[in-house]
Order: structure tokens, then sequence, then C-alpha cells
């Protein structure tokens, strides 16, 4: 059985399709990678999958509910969690209280189970040593590390990462793709949006290439990035 199913999902902004009947499976547990040109659609379809916009055509399952026209808390409380391209966190707030919110409105967790859930996240995710700190202190690695735990403490069953290895040093990199793969080992499902493709295909069982709001191949990693149709997008930039 499959977790998330998209089937022949279309959305086009005026003129613009920005996905052309996109259907694929995610199988409990799996990490799929996606990559794909800018512009390509890709967190379009994230957008579609979470709930953000409605698409014109074609339906989303997950976890055996059709969720195509659920809003996006209950997408939430189904089990799909998100991490964004720009880390969206509450400045003001603590590391350890973003992430209460988060445990309380998306993951409908509350009181002293709450916080030892989000202690056991943090820990999980390397923020232990800051949980008291004010987020708007914290580095790049460490506010793409909360974004990961705010995902995590909506207990979802799917997480979606938008390039949240962007911008990372090598060193910074390689800690977060640890902790990414013990999240992926723990049995959570994963879909991951990534530019940085070693970073990708170190941690992901199959890759999707999207261009021009088509899935133009899905498949291993390696075989996809050999095929001569991949290349040809990717020609003269260094992935
Ligand atoms: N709300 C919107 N209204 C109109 N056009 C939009 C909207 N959102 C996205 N687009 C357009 O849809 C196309 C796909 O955008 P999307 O952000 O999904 O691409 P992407 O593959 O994620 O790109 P990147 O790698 O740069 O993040 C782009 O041409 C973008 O300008």
């Amino acid at each position: 059985m499959s977790l998330l199913t998209l089937d022949r999902v279309s959305k086009s902004f005026g003129a613009l399709k920005v996905a052309d009947a996109v259907s694929f499976e995610v199988a409990p547990g799996e990490a799929l990678g996606i990559i794909g040109p800018n512009g390509a659609g890709k967190s379009t379809l994230f957008n579609l999958i979470t709930g953000n916009i409605a698409p014109n055509a074609g339906r989303i399952l997950f976890d055996g509910a059709d969720v195509t026209r659920k809003p996006p808390m209950s997408r939430v409380a189904a089990g799909i969690g998100r991490s964004f391209q720009i880390p969206q966190p509450f400045s003001h707030l603590s590391v350890f209280e973003n992430l209460l919110v988060a445990a309380n409105f998306g993951g409908g967790h509350h009181g002293p189970h709450a916080a030892a859930l989000c202690m056991d996240i943090l820990e999980r995710t390397g923020l232990g040593g800051v949980a008291d700190a004010t987020s708007g202190g914290l580095s790049l690695l460490q506010r793409k590390r909360l974004e990961l735990a705010r995902a995590m403490a909506t207990s979802p069953k799917l997480i979606l990462l938008d390039e949240i290895a962007g911008g990372l040093t090598e060193a910074e990199c390689g800690a977060l793709i640890e902790t990414i793969t013990s999240i992926h080992a723990e049995g959570t499902a994963i879909i991951w949006i990534e530019h940085v493709l070693h970073a990708l295909t170190s941690v992901v069982e199959r890759l999707m290439v999207l261009n021009f709001g088509k899935m133009l191949m899905i498949g291993e990693p390696d075989a996809v990035m050999a095929s001569p149709e991949v290349k040809e997008i990717y020609l003269g930039i260094d992935v």
C-alpha cells in the first residue's frame, strides 16, 4: 500500500502549467528526492501535497484517504509535516517554545506529554543544548535543524523537506544528513527537494526529475542521473 498517491495532479497559474498531470506514489517509510531546474514546479508540488494550493485536476490520497479538498491543518493532523526553504521560526520565542507551538497546534500534543516529546525531538535533531536559546540568534545550521524539528513535532508519517541543505558548509551539510538519515531510519517517509545532489542521493532510495511541471523521470538515483535527457537539463550546471 502506498502512503501518498498523486493521481494526474495538475495546476496552472494563468497560462503557466506548473504541475502537468503528475502521478507518483510514495511507500510508507520511503525516501524520495525531487530535482529539477529553477521554476520547474517543485515547491508548487509541495504546496499541492500540503493543501496550501488546490489542484485544477487530479487527486491526492494520503494514508488511505482522499485529501484533495482537505485544508492544510487537517493534512498536518493526518501526518504530513513540512520544512520550509527559508526557515520561519518565531524569532522571539525560544527553540523549545517554537517546537511546543508546532506540537500543540500541528501535532495536537498537550501538557507534559508535549513537553517530553519536544525535548526528545530536540535531542534527536541536535538542538538539545540550545533548547532555551532565542531562535532568532541561531546559526543557519541550527535554524535548519529547527525547521526539521518543527516538522517532526507534528508526529508526521511523511516529512517534506524543501532545500534544507542549501547554504551550509560541507561539514554542516554532513551533520544535517546524519540527522535526516536517522529520522528516515526510524520509519518516517521523506520527500526531499534539493539542489545539493550529493546530500540528496546519500539518503533517498528514488529520485524524481521535474521539468516545466512534468515528471520527466522517476527511479533509482544512479539510473536517473545517467539518463541523457536528465544530463541535458543539467548541462553546464554543477550537480
Ligand atoms: N502563486 C503563484 N502565482 C503565479 N505563479 C506562481 C505562483 N507560485 C509559483 N509560480 C510560478 O510557478 C513556477 C514554478 O514555481 P516553483 O516555485 O514551484 O518552482 P521550483 O521548481 O520550486 O523553483 P526553485 O528551484 O527556484 O525553488 C514558477 O514560474 C513560478 O514563478
